[in-house]
């Protein structure tokens, strides 16, 4: 595979939900070493620094959705981050918590949809984050991206989304959790779903094969949205929403081999970790050595390997 453009922005989002923390990320991921490891494994890196959300007001006291106006204000700046950054490189985002994703794919479909190839998403999470803000109970936005980049009503306030990533485009693995009406609305929908249970019982490469070949059939562009707590919570403890059962490293790392081996990989986010609730950095080195296998680092080449 080619070297690339890595373009590292990083979003120190911490508005999608109560427990403060997430703002840190971007560092701790600097810490562990990822711009390194990327130019270790070939690549051109530029880091962007920490991006801004756009001026915004205080919400109201009484306001149902936590921190409405200051999401709104991220998703603004990272939609317009994320559009440009398509066309520099591949943009790796530095999070932040999972509501940076309604700005994150909101502009790289916007690229995609100029490019005239559809935008195709890989959503690594315990949970589906497929809220709208009329069916959270929680009011915390980073449970809603999903419903948002994928164009559903609710979010007013919001940037437009211009250009819906499809249901069927969307392929969401290491589900565990899931709030009863984002089941319902799950259910009715063409989001291709595989909970923890599918993933004991026939293992984690098949569907994520079969969604690869789609996004190939298709000339995809492909974003793949990393949560932290997709992983087990004994490997990966640095995140506020942990549920066990996670995936294993093992799993994690062939999820991400797979990805590289494709070739179709055209942006990434990294989100969810809360370095306050990690164990001397131990979850950021997890997350960096997940992203070098996305972007490359193999134990051995496929070729050389005796079975
Ligand atoms: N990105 C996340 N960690 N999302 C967790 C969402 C949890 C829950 N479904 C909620 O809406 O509040
Ligand atoms: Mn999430
Ligand atoms: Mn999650």
């Amino acid at each position: 595979m080619p070297p690339k453009t890595c373009i590292l922005i990083g979003a120190p989002v911490d508005s999608g939900k109560r427990r403060r923390g997430c703002l840190m990320g971007p560092d701790s991921y600097r810490t562990a070493g990822l711009r390194e490891t990327l130019v270790d494994l070939g690549h051109d890196v530029v880091d962007q620094g920490n991006l801004a959300p756009r001026p915004f007001k205080d919400d109201h006291p009484d306001h149902p959705l936590f921190a409405l106006n200051e999401t709104i204000a991220w998703t603004q700046s990272l939609a317009d981050a994320a559009e440009t950054a398509m066309s520099e490189g591949v943009p790796i985002f530095l999070g932040g918590d999972h509501a940076l994703s309604a700005g994150t794919v909101s502009g790289v479909a916007a690229h995609a949809a100029k490019q005239g190839s559809p935008q195709f998403v890989l959503w690594l999470d315990a949970h589906s984050d497929f809220h709208t803000p009329l069916s959270s109970d929680s009011g915390n936005l980073h449970g809603t991206p999903v419903a948002y980049f994928s164009g559903a009503d609710g979010f007013d306030g919001f940037p437009e989304v211009a250009h819906p990533v499809l249901q069927t485009n969307i392929c969401i693995i290491g589900l565990r959790s899931v709030d009863e009406a984002e089941r319902k609305a799950l259910e009715a929908s063409d989001i291709h779903r595989h909970d923890m249970r599918e993933i004991d019982e026939s293992g984690i490469a098949k569907p994520l094969a079969a969604f690869l070949k789609r996004v190939q059939q298709a000339n995809g562009q492909l974003h793949v949205s990393l949560d932290v707590d997709f992983l087990d919570p004994d490997v990966a403890p640095a995140v506020g929403t942990t549920v066990p059962g996670g995936a294993t490293v093992r799993e994690a790392h062939l999820v991400m081999e797979m990805l590289h081996d494709s070739g179709l990989v055209t942006s990434m986010d990294l989100v969810e970790l809360n370095p306050f609730l990690d164990d001397r950095g131990r979850t950021a080195k997890v997350m960096v050595d997940l992203a070098a296998s996305a972007f490359g680092r193999r134990i051995f080449d496929r070729r050389t390997r005796s079975y």
